[in-house]
C-alpha cells in the first residue's frame, strides 16, 4: 500500500473541518450523526475539537462488501439514530466515493423532520460522483483509487491505520478488479 495522506496532515484537516464548523455554527446546538462504521475515527476526533452545543449520534448505510471496490446495493439502517425533529443536523462520513450513500441519507434524515441537514466528509475522490448532490464540507480530495486507513476498510480490515493509503492492484482479491 502506498500512502495518501499522513498522519499529521490527517490532523491538520480534521482541525480545519472543525474550525469551520465552530465558526458556522457558534453557539447553535447541532447533531452530528456518525455513518457507520467508517466515520468512527473521524467522529472521535472531531467531536473533542467542537465547541456548540452538542449531540452526537449514529445510524449506519453499507454498500461495499466483502472484496468488492465498487458499491453494491445501499442498506440504510437508522434504528440507532436519535430524533432530529427540529435539530440541525450534520451527517459525518469518512468518504464520498459515487456519492450515493450521502445522497440517500440526507434525504432520509430530512424526512425525519431535521430543520437542516449538512453532510461533512473527510475524503472526497474525485470524478466518481453519480448523483446530483456534493458533500458540504470535505478536508480532502483524492484520486480514483481504493483507500484504507483512518476508518476506511477493506474487507473490514485497515480501519485502524492512522494513516489513508492506496490499495495496490495486487492487494485487492483478484474476484473484485
Ligand atoms: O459514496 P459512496 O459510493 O456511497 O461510498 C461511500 C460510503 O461507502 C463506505 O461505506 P461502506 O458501504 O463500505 O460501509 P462501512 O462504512 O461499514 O465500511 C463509506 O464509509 C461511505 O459510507
Ligand atoms: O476507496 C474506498 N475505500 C474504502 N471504502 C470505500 N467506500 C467507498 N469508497 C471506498
Amino acid at each position: 500500500m502506498r500512502t495518501l495522506i499522513s498522519q499529521s496532515q490527517l490532523e491538520a484537516g480534521v482541525r480545519d473541518l472543525a474550525a469551520q464548523l465552530n465558526q458556522q455554527y457558534a453557539d447553535r446546538p447541532l447533531t452530528v450523526l456518525g455513518v457507520l462504521t467508517g466515520s468512527v475515527v473521524l467522529l472521535a476526533d472531531l467531536i473533542r475539537q467542537l465547541e456548540m452545543p452538542l449531540r452526537v449520534g449514529v445510524l449506519q448505510a453499507r454498500s461495499y462488501r466483502g472484496a468488492a471496490t465498487t458499491a453494491g446495493e445501499l442498506v440504510v439502517n437508522l434504528e440507532l439514530m436519535p430524533a432530529v425533529e427540529g435539530c440541525d443536523v450534520l451527517l459525518l462520513d469518512d468518504i464520498f466515493d459515487t456519492g450515493r450513500t450521502l445522497d440517500e441519507l440526507v434525504r432520509r434524515v430530512r424526512a425525519c423532520g431535521a430543520t437542516s441537514v449538512r453532510s461533512m466528509v473527510l475524503l472526497n475522490k474525485v470524478g466518481r460522483c453519480e448523483v446530483d448532490y456534493q458533500p458540504d464540507y470535505s478536508a480532502f480530495d483524492i484520486p480514483n483509487e481504493f483507500v484504507v486507513g483512518y476508518g476506511l476498510d477493506y474487507q473490514d480490515h485497515y480501519r485502524n491505520l492512522p494513516f489513508v493509503a492506496a490499495l495496490d492492484p495486487e492487494e485487492i482479491a483478484a474476484e473484485s478488479l
